[in-house]
């Protein structure tokens, strides 16, 4: 197969899908890799890299993006890259669909083969979600501190505290993969940290990894509604797998924090769980104001630091990837259940039920969408 690793264009995205370690594995069983120009720069593979491990280096992304069977990125595909979309080809990235209503129909429209890394599942975990909201959990609390500082339009209060003074309060809205994590790294900078989910089973296990060191909380608007009043930094780290993120924060939460409070919406890569984060930042401008409090929704914080980001990321997704690559992408699906699960748009369908209701449209499932394509396996 053709393996393509287009440069990724958003903001500040500094990622890449595949590392010259990556391109080894493709081509030691036979498959070809075209990277383009500079992709790996921003992760710290020169092309140079790329070239002594046997990929093929390509000027411009039209190309890379015609020339491959399957084109491996980060990012979801910008509106200026829709234009390279084309029946049968094969997309594995992360794509955030239920957020992305205009790309979710252009998939649709061109008959993309879509494989979407955060619904990749196995047992009920997201093994190539996972590593980039351990970065982004354990980001979200160094962010938080950071913009906590009155420098930095925050109200001017160090987490730790000191002796004589109290700490800062760190509330967690869902405590998964990056609210453990965000936990982990605000434990350490010595906040005051509660932790706030809706699975009572969570709660015990987060009780078990750190005892009291924090407080548990279970979700309701009651509980949350007080968290968020006495929050310094406040931290949205829910996930409905390929669902819309629910609105947990609403506008009245936020008018009752501290000025100089600061919010995090990990969560706004599905829409945000704050009612307040409407939209998506850039690392480039991060923050806005809204009643007082900077509000932080960039969603696609790993970008910042793409040298962990990209090794962590490509450690999990290049096993697959290669499945796909070594099998054909039919026989792949049919004998994985977890790559199956990935697929949201396949033969012009949307093959997610999450994704199909929150942006109304027919639910088909991935057996029926292929049918004729998955028969013979
Ligand atoms: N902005 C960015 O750059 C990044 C964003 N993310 C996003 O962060 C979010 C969280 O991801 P993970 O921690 O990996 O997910 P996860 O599935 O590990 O954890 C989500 C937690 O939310 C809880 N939850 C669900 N509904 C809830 C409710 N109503 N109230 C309280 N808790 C609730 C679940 O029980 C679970 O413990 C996802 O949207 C993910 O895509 C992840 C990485 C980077
Ligand atoms: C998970 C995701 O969207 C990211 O790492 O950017």
């Amino acid at each position: 197969m053709i393996i393509g690793v287009p440069k990724e264009i958003k903001n500040n995205e500094n990622r890449v899908a595949l590392t010259p370690a990556g391109v080894v594995s493709f081509l030691s069983v036979g498959h070809k890799v075209l990277v383009e120009k500079d992709a790996g720069l921003g992760s710290g593979f020169t092309n140079e890299d790329y070239a002594n491990a046997g990929a093929e280096i390509i000027d411009n992304a039209a190309d890379v993006w015609a020339q491959s069977e399957m084109i491996m990125k980060v990012k979801e595909p910008l509106e200026s890259e829709y234009q390279y979309f084309r029946s049968g080809l094969i997309l594995f990235t992360y794509l955030h669909l239920a957020a992305e209503p205009t790309l979710a129909q252009a998939l649709k429209d061109k008959d993309v083969i879509a494989i979407a890394y955060e619904t990749v599942a196995v047992n009920r975990t997201l093994p190539l979600l996972t590593p980039m909201s351990e970065v982004a959990g354990r980001m979200a609390a160094q962010i938080g501190a950071q913009f906590l500082q009155k420098t930095n339009g925050g109200q001017g209060i160090l987490l730790a505290g000191v002796p004589g003074v109290n700490r800062g309060k760190v509330t967690i809205i869902g405590g998964g993969i990056v609210g453990t994590n965000a936990a982990k790294i605000a434990i350490g900078l010595g906040a005051d940290v509660t932790i706030i989910d809706v699975s009572a089973d969570r709660l015990r296990q987060l009780d078990d990894i750190f005892g009291n060191q924090i407080k548990t909380l279970m979700s309701n608007p009651f509980n949350i509604a007080e968290a968020v009043k006495e929050a310094d930094l406040l931290i949205g780290a829910v996930l409905i797998p390929g669902a819309k993120a629910p609105k947990l924060v609403t506008e009245e939460m936020v008018k009752t924090m501290k000025p100089g409070s600061v919010i995090v919406d990990v969560a706004i890569d599905q829409g945000g769980s704050v009612v307040t984060c409407d939209h998506v930042t850039t690392h480039d401008n991060p923050t806005f104001e809204k009643y007082g409090v900077v509000h932080y929704s960039v969603a696609n914080m790993p970008g910042a630091v793409p040298r962990t980001s990209t090794i962590a990321l490509t450690n999990v997704t290049v096993p697959y990837a290669l499945q796909i690559a070594n099998k054909g992408v039919f026989k792949a699906i049919a004998e994985n259940q977890a790559l199956k699960l990935g697929v949201n748009v396949a033969n012009g369908e949307i093959t997610y039920e999450a994704v199909a209701r929150d942006l109304g449209y027919e639910y088909v499932p991935v057996e029926k969408a292929l049918e004729k394509e998955l028969a013979t396996y």
